[in-house]
């Protein structure tokens, strides 16, 4: 046997924010026993304490990487995002350390979907008021801007894997559903999509919001949105809490022109569990506020478990970075009997050729090689036949300017 990078006991992985069990057992599965798992999320003070020691780290919503967390993460190798959102992560930062970023893109939409039809129904019966009203001992029963959804028409907003999900699912309720998105998309059963965002806003009895944080989507509901929306009408926000100008809806709401609102995120989220919520819209009796839950089932972490560490595995083991969200895609298939190495560099002309001169200067066969690039990045994995001192190689690689990272990995699958 050949020297080892790092054997699988010693590559230290910790787990935050209550990541479910299903991934210490895949990872357990994996030949991975090191795993610490917190229940909470930590502040950058503490990842900068404890960031040093780790190869592996999982996260979810709460946990924040900056830049100088992944400038003090001498020894990762790579980030899981327990989640589909990975916003919380300075993706370029994670990319300049040659640390690729994965999540789970499918896993807990449809249980954002199924809440998303609760509170429709929620809303347009004002449930939310009169059941605070029945905990505090009276008694409203009023038909009052109570509706069915029957008939009414729903407004998605970023009609991807989410919004697609709610358009069929309230379609079934008897809703009509009309849609919004960047990108052209296929309307599915008798959805029909929107021009315009303002045309969008002024047809809907709901307005339900489903797209990523990104530039264009930060502020996207403020003051004239929500004045364009149809006076009586609703706001349903569990994507992301940039996408609304919280002053803004609580302004619209306090003058009934938006009668009702239930938001699951927001633009600043307690960062643990002893720190006060504070937002404009507590204390507004048909807002439905919950933190942050839109994923939050059994059954989505269940799967995200699984999923992300599935991908923080393949990685590991063999350098595949198919899923990352931040990274050239690159598997190559595992061959008996060699030794993979991966290196992480700049995107500058000639790299290529560095690399393999490490392993003709060497007279080393290249058995199978797989370079992708982005204008930035590029990643190539090589593997290589015979004796191999992979230290020596590696050290070597190492020494060409502009790598990003440098490695040899664990040979269990040979
Ligand atoms: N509340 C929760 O717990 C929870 C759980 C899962 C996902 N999310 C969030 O939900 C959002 C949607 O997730 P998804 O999986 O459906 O994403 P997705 O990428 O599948 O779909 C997003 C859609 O928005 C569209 N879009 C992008 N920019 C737009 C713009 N400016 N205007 C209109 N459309 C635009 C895209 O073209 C795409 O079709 C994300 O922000 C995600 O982070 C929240
Ligand atoms: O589970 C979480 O913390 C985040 C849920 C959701 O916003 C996601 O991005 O998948």
């Amino acid at each position: 046997m050949t020297k080892l990078s790092l054997s699988k006991d010693k590559i230290n992985i910790l787990l935050l924010e209550g990541v479910h069990d299903n991934a210490i057992d895949e990872l357990a599965r994996g030949g991975y026993a090191s795993v610490e798992r917190l229940p909470r999320a930590l502040d950058e003070a503490e990842l900068l304490e404890r960031i040093g020691s780790v190869h592996i780290l999982g996260i979810r919503s709460r946990t924040h990487l900056t830049a100088k967390v992944f400038e003090a993460a001498s020894k990762l190798i790579t980030v899981g995002c327990f989640c589909i959102g990975t916003n919380q992560v300075d993706l370029k930062a994670a990319r300049r350390h040659g640390v690729p970023v994965f999540n789970a893109p499918y896993s807990n939409t449809r249980s954002v979907a199924e809440l998303v039809i609760g509170e429709i129904i929620m809303l347009m019966r004002g449930i939310f008021e009169k059941s605070q009203l029945v905990h505090g001992g009276g008694w409203m029963k009023s038909a009052k801007d109570s509706y069915e959804i029957r008939g009414k028409t729903l407004g998605i907003v970023g009609y991807g894997h989410i919004g697609t999900q709610v358009s069929i699912l309230a379609e079934a309720m008897g809703m009509q559903v009309r849609f919004y998105d960047t990108v052209r998309k296929l309307a599915l059963g008798n959805a029909r999509a929107c021009d315009s965002l303002e045309e969008l806003l002024s047809v809907s009895d709901v307005v339900t919001l489903h797209v990523p944080d990104t530039p264009q989507t930060r502020d996207m509901i403020g003051e004239r949105e929500l004045a364009a929306m149809k006076k009586g009408s609703h706001l349903i926000n569990a994507a992301r809490g940039q996408v609304v100008q919280i002053e803004a809806l609580a302004a619209a709401m306090k003058s009934g022109h938006v009668l009702g609102a239930a938001i699951d995120v927001f633009p600043v989220e307690p960062g643990s569990d002893k720190d006060e919520f504070q937002s404009a819209l507590r204390g507004i009796k048909t807002a439905i506020l919950t933190p942050h839950i839109g994923g939050s089932t059994m059954e989505a972490q269940a799967n995200i478990g699984t999923e992300v560490a599935q991908k923080l595995i393949e990685y590991s083991d063999n350098g595949s970075t198919v899923g990352a969200v931040n990274f050239p895609q690159v598997a190559l298939p595992v061959q008996a009997g060699c030794t993979r190495f991966l290196h992480v560099h700049e995107n500058r002309p000639g790299m290529l050729r560095k690399v393999n001169e490490v392993f003709s200067g060497r007279d080393l066969n290249i058995a199978a090689q797989y370079l992708q690039t982005d204008p930035e990045l590029g990643y190539v994995v090589v593997d290589v036949n015979g004796d191999v001192d992979e230290l020596e190689v590696t050290n070597d690689l190492r020494t060409i300017e502009g790598t990003l990272k440098a490695r040899f990995l664990f040979p269990s699958h040979r």
